[in-house]
């Protein structure tokens, strides 16, 4: 379910009126997602989303609007926010902040063929591009900072081993990542994974899910990208796929050495991010409404399999 809070028609169609987008014909909840309400409404005009935020800190939605809005402005297929009549895009429905947003077309692909893996790679690689000049920040709430602060939670729920594996991996990465010199930074979507995107045959209609979008090293984004859509049931990595995504990237921002050098680390480092979210979600925080957790056990295979068989060789990029 994600309907954590149901609308009725006149609320919604008394929400639209300050927008100009049509008049309400019909209202539908999504069963997907999990952390926001979201609904597809349809206009006499036009098909759209209306997103009302039930957790979270809501003093962020302005950094996330604005970074939708700038990726949108600059031709990137986002849903940027509708505004009202006003100029205003974040509203209040039913005591809970709301936004609404175009309809994007499309289907999460599950098992990407190549021609979606190189579209996602030349889309990110361009929107890394753009970022790279977007003036907001918002430091990455899941950062290694956060992976040193959050891991002892979880350490007394995990095996011997699991717990030996935690702790090796989290001083590894302090060692690497103090040795190297600032990575490229800029906003990052943060959670780009296969069903945070939505494909029409091998076109790439739209990047959606952006709340855990931030600032920070770009190599993030595309670490967790390449351990979800390139990571095959096993937890080796897919050559094809991560090749395609990782030639179609660098045709628009080719990887530097320092970012070249700490590119295995980062593979792990984001394995072991989501292997920890998740364990988080299991046993410290679970949350409160009735959802199936990830599994957590998918990112320790992951990581299991990157310590053991390390990086494939990046591709060059393109001269
Ligand atoms: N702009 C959009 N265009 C089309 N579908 C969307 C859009 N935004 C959300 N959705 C649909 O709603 C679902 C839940 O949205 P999402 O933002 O991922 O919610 P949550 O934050 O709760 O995970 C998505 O999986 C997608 O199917
Ligand atoms: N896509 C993630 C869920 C979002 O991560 P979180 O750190 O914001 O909980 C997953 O598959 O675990």
């Amino acid at each position: 379910m994600a309907v954590f809070t149901p609308l009725s028609d006149a609320q919604v169609a008394a929400f639209l009126e300050s927008f100009n987008v049509g008049t309400l014909t019909t209202l539908q909840g999504v069963t997907g997602g999990t952390e926001n309400s979201t609904f597809f409404v349809t206009t006499d005009r036009r098909e759209l989303v209306l997103t009302l935020f039930e957790q979270g800190e809501h003093e962020e939605l302005p950094f996330f609007v604005d970074l939708l809005d700038y990726l949108d402005e600059h031709r990137l297929p986002v849903p940027g926010t509708i505004h009202d009549r006003e100029g205003i895009a974040l509203h209040s429905l039913a005591e809970k902040p709301a936004l609404l947003f175009p309809r994007l077309p499309g289907r999460h692909p599950d098992a990407p063929n190549l021609n979606q893996c190189q579209a996602l790679g030349d889309t990110l690689g361009r929107m890394h591009v753009i970022s790279q000049h977007f003036p907001g920040q918002r430091p990455n709430p899941r950062d290694l900072h956060w992976i040193r602060a959050m891991h002892h939670k979880v350490l007394t729920y995990l095996s011997p081993d699991d717990q030996n594996l935690m702790k090796d991996e989290v001083d590894a990465f302090e060692s690497a990542f103090v040795e190297h010199p600032v990575l490229p930074q800029g906003a990052l979507h943060g959670d780009l994974f296969r069903d945070n995107t939505l494909f029409e045959g091998d076109k790439l209609g739209g990047i959606i899910d952006f709340y855990n979008g931030c600032t920070g090293d770009l190599l993030f984004d595309l670490a967790i990208v390449i351990n979800d859509w390139a990571t095959q049931d096993d937890g080796h990595l897919n050559r094809e796929r991560h090749d395609a995504i990782l030639q179609a990237y660098q045709a628009r921002r080719p990887l530097n050495a320092d970012e070249r050098a700490v590119w295995p680390v980062m593979l792990r480092m984001t394995a072991l991010r989501y292997w920890l979210s998740r364990l988080l979600v299991v046993y410290v925080d679970p949350p409160a409404h009735d959802l199936t957790p990830h599994d957590p056990e998918r990112f320790r295979t992951i990581l299991k399999s990157r310590l053991a068989h390390g990086a494939l060789p990046l591709p060059e990029a393109p001269s």
